[in-house]
């Protein structure tokens, strides 16, 4: 059911500059990569390979607050409000993961329009001038047609994987054949059945008798010999290779920890990555292969000293053995994380991932933090416009986990039918959160107090009071005044059964919030009279139809410690 999008802007629209540079849908080819190997510190290093000497100058995003009088909210939240109520509106929020598929401007917008939330950008692929370019496009749809649609940069880490495939789309391997991997690279000429592998020990950590698993196992290879840089396999397990897929391997059973493993977690183009990223503005830096707390801090405080606003939040990705065994203390240090399921069941049996994912969501809400479920939830998708039985139950079961987001990857990357991907995603978090409710299955778990001054217990012990008064009333909406968002993220941790109308004052807290459980949030300058500040948002509110006469709303602030009740005139 696709909305139609009604809203009037002022201003005649800007031509975007970039609309006349084009972006090739096809896989591109990548700039050559230094091996990983070579990568022995995790210190930022410029464009030229030499360490920063000292920090650039701050960089100034945006601007950072609004007009008085002027309130923004995302068009698409806007439009579903005013059709569907705010106790219909959807509380799962949603990520899609860009590329070839979706980089033009009109399959942006209607992304937008579909309810995507974040925007991935996953630095594995492309190159940052078509990273740019996407952004560009965002922000425009953002300023021009009134989405509030956040950025989220996915960094590369030091994985092992395969090359480019000289152009192709992806190469079919037939049980049997025999195929080369090797750390040599191919520029232009790429020998019949050959990849190149990113990391130089590969030939030496491999044995003979060793299982290869490309993407966790959608094509397998025995080893079955070895000369000098070039590694011989055998084809055991069919399937289509796709260009720059993750590669394991195991040895009885086991997953091989080898020296890769020792590689930093933010390599030197992980660091040139994330200078863009801050420079760009980008809201959310997720973190791939995270192994402890460590990095997140050293990242987190490297932000802090770029960026005076520091408002990027940092995502641990859950995708490896070692972020198992440090699980609390990485979600702990970070602002969010992500059950990356596409490599963690690569590392770890499949069969242990259900539990891994429930684990960590309970853990995530328990700490505060935001939690994307990711991988596969439509994959089939990809190439039909109907998703399978079995993935509208996982996408039902991550959505009754009430996990804050659910991330499309290749299915709104270069699937066939990105925006029917997001619909499923959308209709069925709309139905299975609304009968979960009915079914008043929300909300026993027990929250422990995170609070560490007297001040933050405060507003804890208002949020669970609010949250219950609002469950009893049955209100239509509870809503908070928060000049950081820590408030109404408290809010969203107790999972309400209304939702959560999130003002705030700078568009970079609005769009961080995107990312949390049932929060709608709004750009809104207010002040410490809240009468006032009720009185403005019911009437912009009314005025554009999110709230009617009569509503029941719940206020808390971080201005005031109290619980307002208040009928709206
Ligand atoms: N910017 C892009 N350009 C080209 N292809 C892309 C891009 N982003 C994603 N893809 C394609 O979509 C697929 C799925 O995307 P996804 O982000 O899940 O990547 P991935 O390679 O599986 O790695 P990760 O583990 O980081 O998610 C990729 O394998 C790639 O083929
Ligand atoms: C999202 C991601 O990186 C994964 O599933 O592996
Ligand atoms: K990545
Ligand atoms: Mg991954």
């Amino acid at each position: 059911m696709a909305h139609a999008l009604h809203f009037s802007i002022s201003l005649s629209p800007p031509p975007p500059p970039f609309l006349s540079k084009r972006l090739s849908s096809k896989p591109y080819a990548c700039s050559a990569r230094s091996p990983i190997s070579s990568v022995h510190s995790v210190s930022p290093v410029s464009e030229n390979g030499l360490p920063l000497s000292k920090a650039p100058a701050p960089v100034v995003l945006q601007p950072t607050t609004v007009d008085s009088g002027v309130m923004h909210v995302d068009v698409a939240m806007e439009v579903e409000l005013r059709e569907n109520g705010p106790r219909s509106s959807r509380r799962t929020k949603l990520v899609c993961t860009i590329g070839p598929a979706t980089c033009g401007l009109d399959e942006l917008e209607a992304l937008a329009a579909g309810g995507m939330n974040v925007a991935r950008l996953n630095m594995c692929h492309g190159t940052r001038e078509w990273h740019r370019t996407v952004i560009e496009r965002v922000r425009w749809l953002n300023q021009v047609k009134g989405f509030s649609v956040s950025i989220m940069m996915d960094t590369e880490g030091s994985e092992v994987h395969m090359g480019d495939l000289g152009g192709l789309t992806s190469a079919k391997a037939e049980d049997g054949d025999i195929w080369t991997f090797s750390v040599r690279a191919f520029n232009s000429h790429r020998p019949e059945c050959t990849i190149s592998v990113n990391y130089d020990g590969f030939a030496e950590d491999v044995k003979v008798g060793d299982e290869l698993l490309v993407d966790g196992g959608m094509v397998r290879f025995e080893v079955i010999d070895k000369i000098g840089p070039d590694v011989k396999c055998r084809c055991t397990d069919s399937g289509l290779l796709l260009p720059r897929a993750n590669l394991t391997f195991w040895r009885n059973g086991s997953l091989v920890q080898a020296r890769n493993a020792m590689l930093p977690t933010i390599s030197s183009k992980d660091w040139l990555d994330i200078d863009f990223g801050i420079a760009e503005g980008v809201d959310f830096i997720a973190v791939s292969f995270v192994k402890s707390a460590e990095v997140i801090k050293q990242l987190k405080s490297y932000i802090a000293g770029r960026s005076c606003e520091s408002d990027v939040a940092v995502i641990a990705k859950i995708e490896s053995f070692g972020s198992l065994k440090n699980l609390k203390e990485i979600i702990q240090a970070s602002d969010g994380a992500m059950v990356a399921r596409g490599d963690l069941g690569a590392q770890i049996p499949l069969e242990e991932v259900p539990s891994i994912q429930e684990k960590i969501i309970r853990l995530c809400r328990q700490l505060n933090k935001p939690v994307i479920v990711a991988s596969q939830l439509l994959k089939s998708m990809i190439e039909y416009p109907t998703p399978t039985r079995a993935e509208v139950a996982d996408v039902s079961e991550a959505v009754k986990q009430q996990a804050d987001g659910l991330m499309l990857s290749g299915e709104s990357a270069m699937g066939q039918y990105p925006e029917k991907a997001l619909a499923v995603l959308r209709s069925v978090s709309l139905r299975i959160e609304r009968w979960w409710r009915e079914e008043k299955h929300n909300d026993n778990m027990e929250l422990p107090d995170i609070a560490s001054t007297s001040l933050e217990s405060v507003s804890e012990e208002i949020c669970h009071a609010a949250t219950k008064m609002a469950n009893k009333l049955e209100a239509d909406a509870l809503f908070v005044y928060t000049r950081t968002g820590h408030m109404a993220s408290l809010l969203s941790r107790c999972r309400p059964d209304c939702p959560v109308f999130a003002f705030t004052p700078r568009p970079s807290s609005q769009r961080r919030l995107n990312l949390h459980w049932g929060l709608i949030p709004f750009c809104l300058s207010f002040t410490n009279d809240m009468e006032s500040n009720l009185d403005k948002s019911f009437s912009l509110l009314k005025a554009r139809g999110m709230i009617k006469s009569g509503d029941l709303i719940i206020s808390v602030s971080d201005m005031l410690q109290s619980v307002q009740v208040v009928k709206v005139p």
